[in-house]
């Protein structure tokens, strides 16, 4: 695993195809720690002009919904990030595949779409990093999954993690694992919005103002982070500190218990592994 070194600065153009909430969160990153200049970013979707002109006014980047011109920044990216949903994929990749040439690296950031289907859909052998990145990135904390396909050589390595490094964590995994990966850090962020909606919830119901439960719980999950982080002990380990026996905490896990949080969770991490693989075969059906 590697937590952002020395952030090299990248002078090749990256084009987005697909200019949404996971393309935004990585560009806005990478901008902020001013590793790429705006003006070597370009961000494509299919129809969204407020979107664009809202990219652009944000961040000074280059945005483009007209086909022509999308097309010529496809042609000459040196880097194409695929940032759309993966429903919206295999036509795109279809059309893609024809104006590429050899050297151009294919980044995906596209849930359950393999390696191999990516180039069957392209029609070319084309250097691919399938990614799977986390909205934190937007704030230089995200955790991004990496796997290359073995076109991918030194430089095209070094520039995709160059690219994810510099918004967080990167960890580079086989690819058969990238799908429990998904289970906990892709889709991970929403489960922990979804435990912090339900503590600030509580907290309203005992009669705390909105502002002080939610900053409360935002600090908890915050301080609970960093406790694991920099003291180097376990979750489970951390958990025993705070639970005094027969306690206030012990009665609200033994609440957690009944409703089989653990399992729960674990079950929950699976499903998305299993939606993940579903999309893929979904998308693979596509090169039939
Ligand atoms: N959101 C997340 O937390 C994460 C998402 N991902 C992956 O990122 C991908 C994007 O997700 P997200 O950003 O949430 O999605 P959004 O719906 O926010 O954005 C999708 C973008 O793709 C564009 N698009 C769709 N089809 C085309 C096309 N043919 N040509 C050009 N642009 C196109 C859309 O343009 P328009 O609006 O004009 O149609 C839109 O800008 C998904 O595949 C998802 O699996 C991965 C990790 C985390
Ligand atoms: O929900 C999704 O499909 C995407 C993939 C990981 C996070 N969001």
């Amino acid at each position: 695993m590697c937590q952002q070194p020395s952030i090299p600065l990248i002078n090749h153009n990256i084009v987005f195809y697909g200019a949404g909430s996971m393309a935004e969160a990585i560009v806005r990153g990478m901008i902020s720690r001013s590793v790429v200049s705006s003006d070597n970013i370009i961000m494509l979707n299919r129809s969204g002009s407020e979107r664009l002109a809202e990219l652009r006014s944000r961040y000074g980047v280059i945005g483009s919904n007209d086909s022509g011109q999308k097309t010529e920044y496809l042609r000459n990216a040196p880097v194409i990030v695929l940032a759309m949903k993966p429903k919206d994929a295999a036509e795109a990749l279809r059309s893609l595949g024809p104006i590429l040439s050899a050297n151009q690296l294919i980044v995906s950031v596209i849930a359950g779409l393999s390696i191999r289907t990516i180039q069957g859909l392209l029609g070319t052998q084309q250097p691919i990093v399938r990614t799977m990145p986390n909205t934190s990135s937007s704030i230089g904390l995200g955790a991004t999954g990496i796997s290359f396909s073995k076109q991918v050589d030194e430089n095209g390595r070094r520039l995709a993690l160059n690219i994810f490094e510099a918004v967080g964590l990167t960890t580079v995994i086989d690819e058969e694992r990238m799908e429990t990966l998904t289970g906990i850090s892709g889709s991970g962020p929403a489960y922990i919005y979804y435990m912090m909606e339900a503590m600030i919830a509580a907290g309203i119901r005992g009669g705390l103002p909105v502002e002080q439960s939610t900053e409360l719980t935002v600090q908890t999950v915050l301080g609970a982070a960093r406790m694991v982080q920099q003291t180097g002990e376990t979750p489970a380990a951390l958990r025993k500190k705070v639970t005094s026996p027969n306690g206030s905490t012990q009665a609200a896990l033994e609440v957690l218990d009944k409703g089989e949080f653990f399992e729960t969770v674990i079950a929950a991490v699976n499903r998305c592994a299993e939606r993940s693989r579903e999309m893929g075969v979904a998308l693979e059906q596509e090169l039939k």
